[in-house]
């Protein structure tokens, strides 16, 4: 390997030399400032693992920050996931497109981002560098990681078990649907509630661990809002209004009513179905049965069930008639834990995320939270140093605001990536930072079942114990109001539909005032909120 002498760069008091024949290496620090040696520390530049959101924001912002200084990208997708036509909404609530680009037009909108695309199969983290499985080492003085989550999936391997996370993924779902009669959907969160709906031509069985869709956005009142939705997609919604004031305890009543490597390519963006013809063989549109309050006990292949001589339940396409035997052959068996088995031709395990961590954690003793993530500390520290983490791989571990929790979401993924690279630049420079704003509140904006979703701070009363009065107003196949209050003040709100009372709700959950005095004028469709908190 030729040694040509490296480009220096001064970063705060010391003098590294980076780049060498291609690859990024470490030199010995320069003396202290006192003139006493240092123990040998490592050089080498800002590293981040990962092309989706959170890695690619990262590398940006510290190329932004760091314009003479050499940003290296280190990816296992070919491509990388670049946030376009973002739009501030309100103080908090952002919309953007994701769009996927080779990670040369990267390079070309900042020329002091390198990516190289190879996955990171080792870090040692006391010698400050990773190996990738294309044969590199690279060197870092400050590690961003930032390689995402896998889909937690039911019946890992099994052949009639499928995923959705990427591009591959997305594709292969599509052309197994294009064959497909009738498949089962598991799980009950954002990709269940998607395919749900957007799924046609093709009988859908989905089967629930709870009472009502969509647990991990809804509760049973607008779940009950949705699913009108999803029954009676073509008929006229019947316009009528009604606001009510709930406490828990009514609420409680309403409820009544795989890849080439191990490496995964970049969770989808928005719109992921989008440019999908999410088809099955048949003719119809929406045709979805609902099984609530049951989990998977076990999947047959098609000839281990034959052996079994057990029975299989038609499709019940009239939820009134008694169900019936089926009497087709199906590739797959899936029997609930109800006791009804459903033959299909696959099942979607749209069961959630893992965080990525196992590259990493070989001899390093990364602290991690609850869900598997590396924990996080309010500057996006690992508990290793120099290493910090973004987006859907991190736990975040800091004491957060009374209305923020997370959720493994692009818009956190964005401002995490965002955030970490501020908080690698400021300990570069030797001061802590404040936590971003975008922390303060948690604020997502979404869409299902063709309506616009707005979910601000507690918006399902999270952590908020029994103590808090929740206010509805709904106007089926509309809209869907809830707040959730507080000791008087605004702790959270789910908004369904064109509501157009984001901005002001966010501004009464970021403000915290009382609002006792308004009661139910708070969702009065006849006044104008807006004006009243003018
Ligand atoms: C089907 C689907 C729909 C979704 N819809 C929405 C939505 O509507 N709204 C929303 O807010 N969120 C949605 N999400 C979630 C959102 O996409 C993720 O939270 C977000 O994209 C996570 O970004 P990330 O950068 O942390 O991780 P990822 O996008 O997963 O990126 C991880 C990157 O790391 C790379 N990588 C992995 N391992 C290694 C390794 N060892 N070495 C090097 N590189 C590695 C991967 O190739 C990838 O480039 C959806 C997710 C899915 C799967
Ligand atoms: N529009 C959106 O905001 C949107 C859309 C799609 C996906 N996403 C995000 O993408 C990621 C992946 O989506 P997802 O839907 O897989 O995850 P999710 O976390 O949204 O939902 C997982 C669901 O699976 C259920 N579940 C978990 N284990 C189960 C089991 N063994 N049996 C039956 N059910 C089980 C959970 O109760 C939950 O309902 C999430 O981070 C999600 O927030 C967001």
């Amino acid at each position: 390997m030729s040694m040509a002498r490296a480009p220096e760069v001064i970063c705060g008091q010391r003098l590294f030399r980076v780049k060498i024949a291609g690859t990024f290496t470490s030199v010995q620090s320069a003396a202290s400032p006192r003139g006493t040696m240092e123990a040998p520390r490592p050089a080498g530049t800002f590293v981040v693992v990962g092309g989706g959101i959170a890695g690619v924001t990262c590398a940006e912002q510290l190329a932004v920050s760091f314009p003479e200084e050499d940003i290296l990208l280190v990816t296992a997708s070919p491509v990388i996931k670049a946030v376009t036509n973002f739009r501030q909404v309100s103080k908090v609530l952002e919309e953007f497109d994701v769009e996927e680009q080779p990670g040369t037009m990267l390079e070309s909108r900042f020329p002091n981002i390198k990516v190289i695309e190879s996955g990171v199969k080792r870090l040692k983290s006391e010698d400050h560098c990773i190996f990738t499985e294309d044969g590199r080492e690279f060197v870092y003085k400050k590690l961003c990681l930032c390689a995402g989550a896998k889909p937690k999936l039911i019946y890992e391997g099994n052949p009639r078990v499928l995923g959705i996370r990427d591009t591959d993924s997305a594709q292969e779902f599509q052309k197994e649907l294009a064959k497909a009669r009738r498949i089962m959907i598991v799980g009950n969160g954002g990709i269940a509630l998607e395919l749900a709906y957007e799924i046609e031509g093709c009988e859908v069985v989905w089967a629930i661990k709870d009472k009502a869709i969509g647990n991990t956005f809804f509760d049973a009142g607008a779940a009950e809002f949705l699913t009108s939705k999803l029954m009676s997609e073509k008929s006229e919604a019947k316009i009528a209004h009604k606001r009510t004031i709930y406490t828990v305890e009514e609420a409680k009543k309403e409820t009544r009513t795989k890849s080439k490597a191990d490496y995964v390519g970049s969770a989808l963006g928005p719109d992921w179905h989008g440019g999908l013809a999410l088809k099955g063989t048949e003719e119809f549109s929406h045709s979805v049965h609902i099984e609530t309050r049951c989990e998977v006990k076990k999947i047959y292949l098609e000839e281990e069930f034959k052996i079994m001589k057990k029975k299989s339940l038609a499709f019940p396409k009239d939820h009134h008639k008694s169900v019936t035997a089926d009497k087709e052959m199906w590739p797959v068996y899936v029997e609930l834990t109800n006791g009804k088995i459903y033959g299909c031709d696959f099942l979607v395990s749209a069961t959630g995320v893992t965080p990525n961590v196992h590259p990493f954690l070989h001899r390093n003793n990364f602290a991690l939270g609850e869900d598997g993530g590396l924990r996080v500390d309010d500057q996006m520290r690992t508990s290793l140093p120099d290493i910090y983490a973004a987006g859907d791989i991190c736990t975040a571990c800091w004491q957060p605001s009374p209305v923020w929790q997370q959720m493994r979401l692009w818009t956190q993924a964005r401002q995490m990536g965002y955030y970490a690279a501020k908080c690698m630049a400021a300990a570069s420079m030797g001061h802590p930072i404040d936590m971003d704003f975008s922390f303060e509140l948690f604020a997502h904006v979404t869409k299902f079942f063709n309506y616009k979703v707005v979910l601000l701070g507690k918006y399902n009363a999270q952590g908020l114990g029994a103590d808090h009065e929740l206010m509805l107003r709904c106007t089926r196949g509309q809209e869907y109001v809830k707040v959730v209050m507080q000791n008087g003040r605004m702790m959270g709100a789910v908004l369904i539909g064109e509501t157009d009372l984001e901005e002001t709700f966010e501004n009464l959950i970021l403000n915290q005032m009382d609002l006792s005095s308004y009661g139910e004028d708070l969702l009065d469709p006849n006044i104008d909120i807006e004006d009243y908190f003018d």
